[in-house]
């Protein structure tokens, strides 16, 4: 098996539109894959192909802007807010500054969470297209959250998807500026270090790039972020047209007491240019969407995850109160 097969690709076609039994199977087939690898490839999603191209040309149209017109917009210094633009160098993991810029929205309709956009007459359509856009993400993360609620036989008045109104999800248009291959290898500059995410599911759109990677599980003598970057072993996560990635977050692990992988990943230099180039790494974009329950939510290990004999191993934590701490953390 190759290394890029080794996460799984499932068509969740037969979700969307297959009877009950074909239902039930994609969803054991997730709930397989999110127990061994917390990764997946996701093809025929239901969000359209030229809409995703068209969004990552928003993306590039975006990070184009003068540093001006992108800072008129940029994420508010005193933390109020986790909208608008993120310069590089303004995030960082375990001391590694991220050279990395983004553009984070979150839903539309949340008045308490305003998102900030750049003018019409700088970006004519942007907001427009990106409120349909964060629309299609959220659909698609509710019908994931639909699946692993069928995995775990939940009761439709328990399903995870309807602790999910999108106040806390967030969409982020991410570019990674070209740089010297050297930076990235010898360790100066990182494009995001080995991290796991914070909320439930993360979907993950990435140019054809490259650069993604998964820890291995058991490859590091201690099983953190920090322990894998210093001696585990990774996977590639190979762009794979026509796909999405979905991965698990730390709350989704929790709750489902720690059924689900909440794996390490990380973007490095990408794998064609190890063998010399012209000595630049290419830029990168990716979009990765954020789910996140609704702040008020109390994580908990879900019904059929725990029992006399698999006890609950977490503490109830509140998701409002565990993203903002984790959010206040990557700030510089
Ligand atoms: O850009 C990518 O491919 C990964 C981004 C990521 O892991 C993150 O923002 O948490
Ligand atoms: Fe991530």
């Amino acid at each position: 098996m190759s290394e890029e097969q080794s996460i799984p690709l499932i068509d969740f076609d037969k979700f969307l539109n297959g009877s009950h039994d074909d239902r039930k199977d994609v969803a054991s087939a997730i709930d397989a894959a999110f127990r061994s690898v917390g990764f997946i490839y996701l093809r025929n999603h239901g969000i359209d192909g030229d809409k995703i191209d068209h969004c990552f040309r928003w993306g590039k149209r975006f990070f184009a802007l003068s540093d001006t017109e992108k800072n008129l917009i940029r994420r508010p210094p005193d933390r109020s807010l986790y909208r608008g633009y993120v310069g590089v160098g303004c995030e960082k993991v375990r001391k590694h500054i991220c050279i990395k810029e983004s553009f984070d929205s979150g839903n539309p309709d949340e008045d308490a969470q305003p998102n900030l956009w750049p003018s019409e007459e700088v970006l004519p359509g942007f907001r427009d297209y990106m409120e349909m856009f964060f629309q299609e993400c959220s659909m698609l993360v509710h019908q994931l959250l639909d699946a692993l609620s069928t995995a775990l036989n939940l009761p439709p008045a328990d399903s995870l998807a309807q602790y999910h109104g999108a106040s806390l999800f967030t969409m982020s248009l991410l570019h990674y500026p070209a740089l010297p291959a050297e930076d990235l290898r010898s360790g100066t500059h990182t494009r995001i270090p080995a991290h796991s995410d914070f909320g439930t599911l993360t979907l993950l759109f990435q140019d054809d790039v490259g650069g993604l990677e998964i820890a291995e599980p058991g490859s590091a003598s201690t099983e953190t972020s920090a322990g894998f970057e210093k001696e585990g072993r990774f996977r590639k996560v190979k762009p794979m047209p026509g796909t999405v990635v979905v991965n698990v977050g730390y709350l989704l692990m929790r709750w489902s007491n720690g059924r689900w992988r909440n794996t390490v990943h990380r973007v490095v230099e990408p794998p064609e240019l190890e063998s010399g180039g012209d000595g630049m790494t290419p830029a990168r974009y990716s979009i990765p969407f954020f789910a996140a329950p609704d702040p008020a939510t109390v994580v908990e290990a879900l019904p059929g995850c725990w029992s006399e004999g698999l006890p609950k191993r977490w503490k109830a934590i509140s998701a409002g109160d565990y993203i903002r701490r984790k959010k206040l953390a990557v700030y510089v």
